[in-house]
C-alpha cells in the first residue's frame, strides 16, 4: 500500500517540498514487547521535533494489530522477508542475533537519498537531524566497547585491548597481528540506500561464515574503508557508563542505547548487574516519561486529521503529521 494518501511517491513528495527524501528507519521482528521500544522511538523523534518520518522495517511474523500501533503513532510499515546467513553455519552466531541479518533489507529502501538506523532499544532525547547532511560517501557510526562479557571470545577481550581506550592495553602486533580496524556498534548508523550495496552485501553475507555479532560484524567488515566514527554522544552504548566513564559526558549525550543486559527500559527490572546505578534509573526514567507521555502519541499531533491533503504534504515536509494508513487513524 503507498504509504502515502496522494500516492505520490516519496521522492516526489519530498521534490514538491524541495527536500531530499530522508527518512529514519528501525526493525522490528516477533510478536513480543519490542514494538514498545519503537513507539518509544517514534515519540522520542516528534519530542525532539525531528522533520523526518520514522520508517519501521517488519517481519513477516510482526502482528497486524502491532503494526496498526505503529501506524497510529505516525510511522511507515514496510513489510521485508527475512535474511538468513550461510545454511547450517547459524551456530557461530550467538542464536538471538540471527534475526539481525535481516536489517539487511534497509539498503533496498531506495527512495530514500539518506536513512539514519536506529535500533528499537534507542532513543533519541536531542534532535539529530543534522546528521542527515553529512557528506555522501561513507559510513557514519559510533565505535562500539570490547569490554563486556558478550566479548569474551575475542583477542581484544582476552589481552584487556579496548579501542576506547587503545593506550591502557597496547596491540601486540607481532603476536596477534595488526591492530583492528575501528569497530562500529551497529544500533546507530547514517548510511545510504542503493539496490548495488544491497546486492552485494547479500552475496557477501552468503559466503561469510557468521560470527558472534551477526550482521554488526559483516556491517564492519564490508564498509570497513569508508567507515567515519562519530562521537559517542549519537549512541551512547550504556557499558561505556562503567567501562569508560572519562569517555562519557552524560548532559550532552543526545542517544542512548540500552544494549546492556537488562536495561531495556519498558522490562527493566534493575536486578541485573549495574542495574542498580543511579544513571542507569535516571535514564530508564527518561525513557519511560517519554513512552507514557499521551501529549506525543501521533493523535494528538497530526497538523490536520481530516484533510487529506496536508498529511501527504506535511510528509513532504517530513513531519510526523500524516496518516500513512487513513483507515487507520
Ligand atoms: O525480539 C527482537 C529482537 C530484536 N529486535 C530488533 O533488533 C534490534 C537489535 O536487537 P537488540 O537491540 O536487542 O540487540 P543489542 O543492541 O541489545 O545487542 C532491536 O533493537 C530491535 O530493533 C526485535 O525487533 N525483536
Ligand atoms: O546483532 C549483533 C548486535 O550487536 C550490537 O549489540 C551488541 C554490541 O553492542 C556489544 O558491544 C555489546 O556488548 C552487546 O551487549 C550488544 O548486544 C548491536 O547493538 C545490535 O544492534 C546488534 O547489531
Ligand atoms: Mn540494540
Amino acid at each position: 500500500m503507498n504509504p502515502n494518501v496522494l500516492g505520490v511517491s516519496n521522492k516526489g513528495l519530498a521534490r514538491a517540498a524541495n527536500l531530499p527524501s530522508r527518512a529514519y528507519v528501525t526493525f522490528l521482528a516477533g510478536n513480543g514487547d519490542y514494538v514498545k521500544g519503537v513507539v518509544g522511538l517514534a515519540k522520542g523523534l516528534r519530542k525532539v521535533k525531528s522533520v523526518y518520518p520514522l520508517v519501521v522495517a517488519v517481519l513477516p511474523d510482526v502482528p497486524e494489530e502491532h503494526r496498526h500501533i505503529l501506524i497510529n503513532q505516525g510511522c511507515i510499515v514496510r513489510e521485508i522477508e527475512p535474511v538468513y546467513p550461510p545454511e547450517n553455519q547459524t551456530q557461530f552466531a550467538m542464536a538471538y542475533y540471527v534475526i539481525n541479518y535481516s536489517k539487511l533489507r534497509i539498503w533496498e529502501f531506495v527512495e530514500y537519498s539518506k536513512m539514519i538506523y536506529l535500533d528499537g532499544d534507542i532513543q533519541v532525547f536531542e534532535n539529530i537531524d543534522h546528521l542527515f547532511d553529512l557528506p555522501y560517501g561513507c559510513f557514519y557510526a559510533v565505535m562500539d566497547c570490547f569490554c563486556e562479557k558478550t566479548w569474551s571470545h575475542s583477542p581484544q577481550y582476552k589481552i584487556g585491548y579496548c579501542q576506547q581506550c587503545p593506550d591502557k592495553v597496547q596491540w601486540p602486533e607481532e603476536e596477534l597481528g595488526p591492530k583492528p580496524s575501528l569497530y562500529f556498534n551497529a544500533g546507530m548508523f547514517v548510511f545510504e540506500p542503493s539496490l548495488p550495496t544491497y546486492n552485494d552485501l547479500l552475496s557477501t553475507l552468503e559466503v561469510t561464515p557468521p560470527t558472534s555479532f551477526a550482521e554488526q560484524d559483516l556491517l564492519n567488515m564490508y564498509f570497513k574503508e569508508i567507515y567515519k566514527p562519530i562521537p559517542n554522544k549519537y549512541n551512547l552504548v550504556l557499558a561505556m557508563l562503567w567501562r569508560h566513564p572519562e569517555n562519557v559526558e552524560i548532559d550532552k549525550v543526545k542517544v542512548v542505547h540500552y544494549c546492556a543486559a537488562g536495561s531495556k527500559p519498558w522490562r527493566y527490572t534493575g536486578e541485573e548487574e549495574n542495574m542498580d546505578r543511579e544513571d542507569i534509573k535516571m535514564l530508564v526514567r527518561k525513557w519511560r516519561a517519554i513512552y507514557h507521555d499521551k501529549s506525543l502519541d501521533y493523535k494528538n499531533n497530526v497538523i490536520n486529521n481530516n484533510n487529506k491533503f496536508m498529511p501527504a504534504l506535511s510528509k513532504a515536509r517530513g513531519g510526523f503529521g500524516y496518516i500513512t494508513n487513513p483507515s487507520a487513524a
